[in-house]
């Protein structure tokens, strides 16, 4: 579903991405690791909406950079959620609506039943609070059954009950064939969900597999008492279905190299 090669994402002397080989398959894959590990970045690239350095992505078989046409196929949520300020959230969902040719009313009513955005879809976004934001900037991901979803923080900012809900659309949509890509640090409840997880850290890919092979090592990853003695990473294709392996080194020691600068992954 996506594809990258050899990619690399520079922003001036930054190397947000490097080297990154990977092939994200369908279903849902999460996408974790410690910030500014090129999360969001690969995201980006990933939607076209940055253009790599070095290298190369694919979406769904096209050049997203080149093609805007797979754009259509694709529905987004950032965070911080970006969104206009004066406009309602209706008005926004519309003009999303509007952009990939589908009918606006219908695909309101549809994702506001789904995240219980009714109460306040006529307010003005600036006047929201920060769930509801959320909230707007999932939904918008909806609009027009993508093919497949990016969720960039998607549990994040909201209530328990919220995120359960999300959680249980997620897995609906799963079911009908939409494929996604989440970035969460609350990752845990997803983890049922998942087929596929990728932990980018300090802009390499640090674990890559089917999410029941690396179930274990995520965990011993990401748990507290065990971060400092974890250390596995996955640079090409062939090793991306290996379980990780203890070692000394830190995930969440890692920041992104500069340009010059050796990789310590
Ligand atoms: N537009 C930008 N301009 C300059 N540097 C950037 C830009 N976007 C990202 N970076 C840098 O690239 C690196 C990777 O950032 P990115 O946002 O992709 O990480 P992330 O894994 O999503 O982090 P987080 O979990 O904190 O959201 C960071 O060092 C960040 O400062």
């Amino acid at each position: 579903m996506i594809e990258a090669k050899n990619l690399q994402k520079r922003f001036g002397p930054i190397v947000a991405l490097d080297d990154v080989n990977i092939k994200v398959p369908k279903g849902l894959t999460l996408l974790l690791g410690p910030n500014g590990g090129g999360k969001s970045t690969f995201m980006k690239l990933a939607l076209g909406l940055y253009r790599p350095t070095k290298g190369e992505i694919k979406l769904l078989g096209r050049n997203p950079w080149k093609d805007a046409n797979v754009r259509k196929n694709v529905g987004a949520s950032f965070d911080p959620p970006a969104l206009p300020k004066f406009v309602s959230g209706r008005e926004w969902l519309s003009f999303l609506a509007e952009g990939k040719g589908v009918d606006a009313e219908e695909e309101i009513a549809k994702v506001s039943e789904m995240f219980n955005l009714e109460a306040f879809l006529n307010r003005r976004i600036d006047r929201y609070s920060s769930g509801m934001l959320k909230r707007l900037s999932i939904a918008q991901a909806f609009i027009g059954d993508p093919k497949v979803i990016f969720l960039d923080e998607p549990l994040a900012n909201i209530d328990f009950d919220s995120v359960a809900q999300i959680v249980s659309v997620i897995a609906q949509e799963k079911e009908k064939g939409t494929s996604f890509v989440v970035i969460s640090h609350i990752w845990e409840p997803l983890l049922p969900l998942a087929d596929y997880a990728v932990v980018l850290s300090a802009g390499r890919v640090y674990l890559a597999g089917r999410a029941g092979d690396v179930k274990e090592g995520l965990e011993n990853l990401f748990r507290s008492d065990k971060l400092s003695h974890q250390h596995t990473r996955v640079t090409n294709e062939e090793k991306q279905d290996k379980e990780p392996s203890a070692s000394n080194e830190s995930l969440f020691n890692k920041v992104p190299r500069r340009k010059g600068e050796k990789s310590r992954v």
